[in-house]
Order: C-alpha cells, then structure tokens, then sequence
C-alpha cells in the first residue's frame, strides 16, 4: 500500500464517537484502500497533570469550563514530530468559516489535515491564535462538541479524493460543481403503488433525458436555493430553459 493521499489527524476527547461513522461504507473502503488515513488522538493522553484535566475555570469568571491551551500544544508537537508540519490545522466552532463544497474542495488538496474538536464553553484562546490556520464552522447552531463537524468535514473532504467514489463520483459532483441542485433520481420498479417513474426516463432518448434532468436542477434550484441559481455557472441552454420555465409560470 503506497503513502495515502490524504492524512486527517483527529484531536478529540471522544474517539470513541468515531468508530461507527469511519468503520463504514464509503470512508471504511477509503481507508483500506489506503487513499485516506484517519488518526484518532486522544487530547486527554496529553494531559500533563496527574488527573489528566483538560479542561479548567474561565479567567475573569463566568460560568462553564474552557478547555486548556497545553494539553492541544502538546498534541500539535507530537504529530509535528511524527509527521511534520500539517497543511491546515482546522478548529471547528460556531464562529468559524461556513463549511460549504467549495471548501470541502479546497481542503480535498491538502496532504494533511488537523481537527481539533471542542467542547465546553471553547477553548484557550491561544490555541487558536498560535496552532489553528482555519475556523470551520459547520452551521449556525450550538453543539456540545466537535465531533460531528469533525465527521462531517471528513465524509464529505474524502469523497473528493480521487478514488474513493470511483466511477460513482459522475451526477452528484457535476451538479454540485456548477452550483446547482441535484435532479431528482428514480430506480426500479417502473411503477410502485400507482407511483410512475417520469416517461422521459425510461424513453432512452439520451440527450432528451440530460436535457430534462437539467431543467429539472434548474427547476429545483430555482425553487428551493435561489442564491444557488444567482451564482451558478449557467450556459446558454440553461438560460433558455430558465425563460421557458418562466414563460411558463406567467401564463
Ligand atoms: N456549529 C458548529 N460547527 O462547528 N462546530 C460547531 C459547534 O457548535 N461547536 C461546539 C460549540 C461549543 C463546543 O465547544 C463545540
């Protein structure tokens, strides 16, 4: 097995949360296949006192806990020692970047990555002064920890990696890549509970049914995610079928 494509270095106090969502499917295969190795780092191994706390009370008071500079500092050292400097070391919060496909394409080019994943009220400013490139945020809520961005920037990070989706990358990518949403999918049988699959589909008249499926991500865009529309890379056709579907809602 050669040097994986990526490596993803996960600080986090709960490894143990990861096991399910990366011992399956398609990051499980990513990994066997060697395109991605994922490392699980217990921040509490690199406690320095003999209670091995992490965490400690807000200078200035408050209430909560915040979790301690050292401990991250600790850690950082250690990888830097095994692996050298990481190309982005990602802190997930609330305040940070919104986490979008762009990004997840962006960080897919990167060799390595580090994720530290929070908890308590944050964590030591220092931190993300002095070890952190990038705050990712994965949306506008509160969670009780990194985790779950952690494995959200992950699965949708590895997907991107040449490999991992092998020939199935194709519809997904394609929409998403020019901004639009996807076109809705059917599957066998042709007709379940008098629910029929749309005619064009089963025509086998290609180019009438990349011409449907394409009015069909405009439609849906247009419907649900009109920013999306505002900045999609259109073609001609797509502004032909966008007036049509216009026309069309006028009369
Ligand atoms: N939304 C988010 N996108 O990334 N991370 C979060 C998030 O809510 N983090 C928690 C805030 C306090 C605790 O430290 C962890």
């Amino acid at each position: 097995m050669g040097e994986p494509k990526m490596v993803v270095d996960i600080l986090t106090l709960f490894p143990e949360m990861f096991t399910g969502p990366f011992d399956a499917s398609i990051i499980k295969r990513a990994r066997e296949k060697g395109l991605v190795e994922i490392n699980l780092i217990n921040i509490r191994d690199f406690s320095r006192n003999k209670h091995r706390t992490v965490d400690d009370t807000p200078y200035g008071g408050g209430a909560g806990m915040v979790m301690a500079a050292e401990p991250l500092f600790e850690a950082m050292d250690w990888i830097r020692a095994r692996r050298g400097e990481p190309g982005r070391v990602i802190l997930l919060c609330p305040a940070g970047r919104p986490f979008n496909q762009e990004v997840a394409a962006e960080l897919a080019r990167e060799k390595h990555l580090v994720l530290i994943c929070g908890h308590y009220e944050g964590i030591d400013e220092r931190v993300a002064e002095h070890l952190v490139t990038d705050e990712i945020s994965i949306g506008d809520y509160v969670l009780t920890g990194g985790e779950l961005p952690a494995m959200v920037v992950v699965d949708a990070v590895c997907r991107l990696i040449p490999g991992v989706l092998g020939e199935r990358a194709s519809a997904q990518e394609e929409s998403f890549a020019d901004g639009l949403l996807e076109y809705p999918h059917y599957t066998r049988p042709r007709e379940y509970r008098g629910y029929r699959v749309p005619e064009v589909l089963l025509s086998g008249h290609h180019e009438k049914i990349r011409l449907w499926r394409r009015r069909q991500s405009l439609l849906r865009t247009l419907a649900s995610r009109p920013d999306l529309l505002a900045r999609a890379s259109l073609t001609g056709e797509d502004r032909k079928i966008l007036a049509s579907v216009l026309e069309e809602i006028k009369s």
